[in-house]
């Protein structure tokens, strides 16, 4: 809101403000709120101007807005593995306080804590790390709420390149707002972040991905990932090294936007590498990391009058924010040297009158906590989010519009089925008439046909999870949506594709090669290979969701694929099988297939031409006879379809299993 359209009242006039804002105002304080015209405005639950929740310590403190965020004794362990599970301690008893309106600037060298002293305060840290100590926000310890009212800017963006910039805002305006605002109001909210970052011209733009296909400049793409996290209209911003990858000019436009969302009452903290000293100056505050340890925390000019009382004096016309960090980073060749000399800062910092100023201010909230009733705990826990089906419906839409629009994924295989469906109908067209080379064929046909759609699409899912991981683990942490709901909206959206390219496939390939042309035998082979595909496609996915890395699901894969191959019946009868491979009959869909599909096209078939037969080469007279060969029933075709479709979900779960799994670890 700028200055032009917003006017001062005076607090006496109550129908013009919110109730709550005002009972915290003293009398004869004036408040801005909007000027009062006929444009649609935001409602008070996802206005930009956010209601910022007040409170007052008590007459003798300041009544405040915003969010204040304290932390007191604060210690990270995260767990190094080996044996006893080792845990490593990273934050080394950090105490410190950010206020509303406060743009901070968390610094040190690199490996000194930044990025896991921030994901901790954000509650964003990861699994298995163990935090010990105090972090309230207002007055309320942290916890899940966090993701709520707080936005985070990762330092590498993750995106799903083949949306454009207003489907990405719209996949997440759904997600993230609350269940009340309405569509039009939706609308508002990212018309307005875009032209507050900029985006508005870049609205229809593709994000991109890799570098052959990029389609938003860097900076663009880090201003598409503020404006998410602005979507809420988060109390506190945390940013982890926005400016990185940005040149000069995007980088101090965007610490001047941060500075202006901070002057506004959002509370900034913000990780930032080597800032130039113009972009320095738009910090208000600034906190020194040495090695999980705070060596300093105020403004950036006591930093430096801190550091000149201690030694360490910044020469004229140099960058004070490369001063300070060099003084605090171990210098390679004088490890010891240097850690003594951080530390020696951090223990100098830990006694000083700023440090004292500090703990005054977290001291103060930490006993407020502990008795008071503030209205932050009533706007947080008004928040209602989607409904899970709406948040099911939106991620399946997204992955989707995805699967669509990646031509490596869909219209290449299908094109590339249409033609394989050619080229093999072609290859036995003819030859599957009821004749002893005709049972040869058809038998090839059906096993051609069960392979063609089991191996394609069982490898071409196994970078599915992998490839989406990194981006469902940050949003699944964000509680935009479970894992559950990630997982079946991906499987959703890959059915159409694998009911209608298997259906094109076996409609051209049945009719090419001229099998038994009723509709009984053509429809249990239509089900029959759209059945394979399916599962196929979900033993993939649970490799792809088993294993780390593509390499180590095809390591394990492949093998099994040939013992599935080899037990299809085809290259030899299943009861002939060692005891040891008997298993392998009760998981192989190529066998159910095999079997299924054979007994379709001989079943009741009564005149198989024989022209020699010897007692060396009995010839098959009947449909009966080719079944007998194979060891297959005809009484199992049903049997075999229900045995797929309960494939295709065991694989299914357990691939969502191994998913959950792995989201839990990490
Ligand atoms: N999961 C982990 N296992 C082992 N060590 C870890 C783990 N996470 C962080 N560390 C270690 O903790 C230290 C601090 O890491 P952190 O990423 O917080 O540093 P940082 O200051 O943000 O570094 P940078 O500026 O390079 O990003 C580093 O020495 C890092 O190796």
């Amino acid at each position: 809101m700028s200055d032009s359209d917003s006017k001062r009242i005076d607090v006496e006039a109550p129908e013009r403000v919110e109730q709550h804002e005002l009972q915290m105002m003293p009398v004869g304080s004036t408040i801005e709120v909007p000027s009062l015209d006929s444009t649609p405005k935001l409602s008070k639950r996802n206005s930009s101007e956010r209601s910022l929740p007040l409170r007052s310590y008590s007459k003798w403190s300041p009544t405040e807005q915003g969010a204040t965020l304290v932390w007191r004794d604060l210690c990270v362990y995260t767990n190094v593995g080996g044996s006893g599970q080792r845990m490593k301690r990273i934050i080394n008893n950090s105490t410190g306080a950010i206020q509303p309106g406060t743009l901070m600037a968390l610094m040190g060298s690199s490996g000194s804590g930044k990025t896991t002293l921030m994901s901790t305060l954000a509650f964003r840290q990861p699994a298995g790390t163990v935090v010990q100590g105090d972090i309230l926000i207002n007055g309320r310890r942290i916890g899940p709420f966090m993701h709520r009212i707080s936005g985070y800017v990762y330092q590498d963006d993750l995106f799903l390149g083949s949306l454009t910039v207003l489907e990405h805002l719209n996949f997440m305006a759904h997600l993230r707002l609350d269940r009340r605002v309405s569509k039009e109001e939706r609308r508002l909210i990212i018309n307005e972040l875009l032209e507050r970052t900029g985006l508005l011209s870049a609205a229809q733009t593709r994000i991109g991905s890799g570098d052959d296909k990029k389609v938003l400049s860097g900076g663009e793409r880090k201003r598409l990932a503020f404006a998410v996290e602005l979507l809420n209209n988060p109390v506190i911003l945390f940013c982890d090294e926005p400016t990185t990858g940005l040149d000069s000019y995007s980088a101090q436009q965007l610490v001047a936007t941060l500075y202006e969302l901070a002057q506004k009452g959002t509370t900034i903290l913000c990780t930032i590498h080597q800032p130039s000293s113009q972009l320095f100056d738009n910090f208000n505050n600034v906190m020194l990391l040495a090695d999980g340890r705070v060596a300093f925390t105020g403004s950036p000019q006591h930093a430096l009058s801190f550091f000149a009382n201690h030694g360490y004096y910044c020469p004229e016309a140099y960058n004070p924010a490369d001063f300070l960090i060099g003084v605090l980073a171990t210098d390679p060749g004088y490890e010891q040297a240097s850690q003594r000399s951080a530390q020696h800062l951090c223990d100098q910092f830990a006694v000083s009158s700023a440090a004292k100023q500090r703990d005054m201010l977290v001291n103060l909230e930490i006993h407020m906590a502990q008795s008071g009733n503030f209205p932050f705990d009533t706007e947080v826990e008004s928040f209602r989010g989607v409904a899970w089906y709406k948040r099911f419906h939106v991620v399946w839409l997204r992955a989707s519009l995805t699967l669509l629009r990646d031509p490596t994924i869909q219209w290449l295989r299908f094109i590339q089925k249409i033609a394989m469906a050619f080229i093999i109908g072609a290859c036995f067209a003819g030859t599957t008439e009821p004749s002893q080379l005709g049972v040869q064929a058809v038998q090839g046909a059906l096993f051609i046909m069960i392979s063609e759609n089991t191996y394609h699409p069982m490898y071409s899912v196994l970078n599915l999870f992998p490839q989406g991981f990194p981006l469902f683990m940050r949003e699944t942490r964000s509680g935009l949506y479970s894992t559950g709901q990630y997982y079946a909206a991906n499987i959703m959206a890959l059915l159409p594709g694998m009911i209608i390219e298997p259906l094109i496939f076996v409609i051209i390939c049945y009719w090419l090669t001229g099998l038994r042309s009723t509709f009984y035998a053509f429809g249990v082979t239509a089900m029959c290979v759209v059945l394979v595909m399916n599962v196929a496609t979900a033993c993939g996915c649970f490799f792809s969701t088993a294993f780390n890395s593509v390499p180590l699901a095809m390591a394990y894969l492949v093998p099994l694929d040939y013992i599935f191959m080899i037990t299809s019946g085809i290259f030899i009868q299943v009861n002939s099988l060692p005891v040891a491979f008997w298993w392998t009959q009760f998981l192989s869909w190529m066998l159910y297939a095999n079997e299924a599909m054979t007994a379709a096209q001989w079943s009741g078939v009564q005149n198989i031409t024989c022209f020699q037969e010897s007692a060396d080469l009995p010839c098959f007279h009947t449909g009966q006879d080719v079944l007998d060969k194979y060891s297959f029933n005809e009484s199992n075709i049903y049997r075999n379809l229900l045995a797929m479709v309960g494939l295709y979900f065991g694989f299914h779960l357990l691939g969502y299993y191994c998913l959950w799994r792995r989201a839990r670890k990490l």
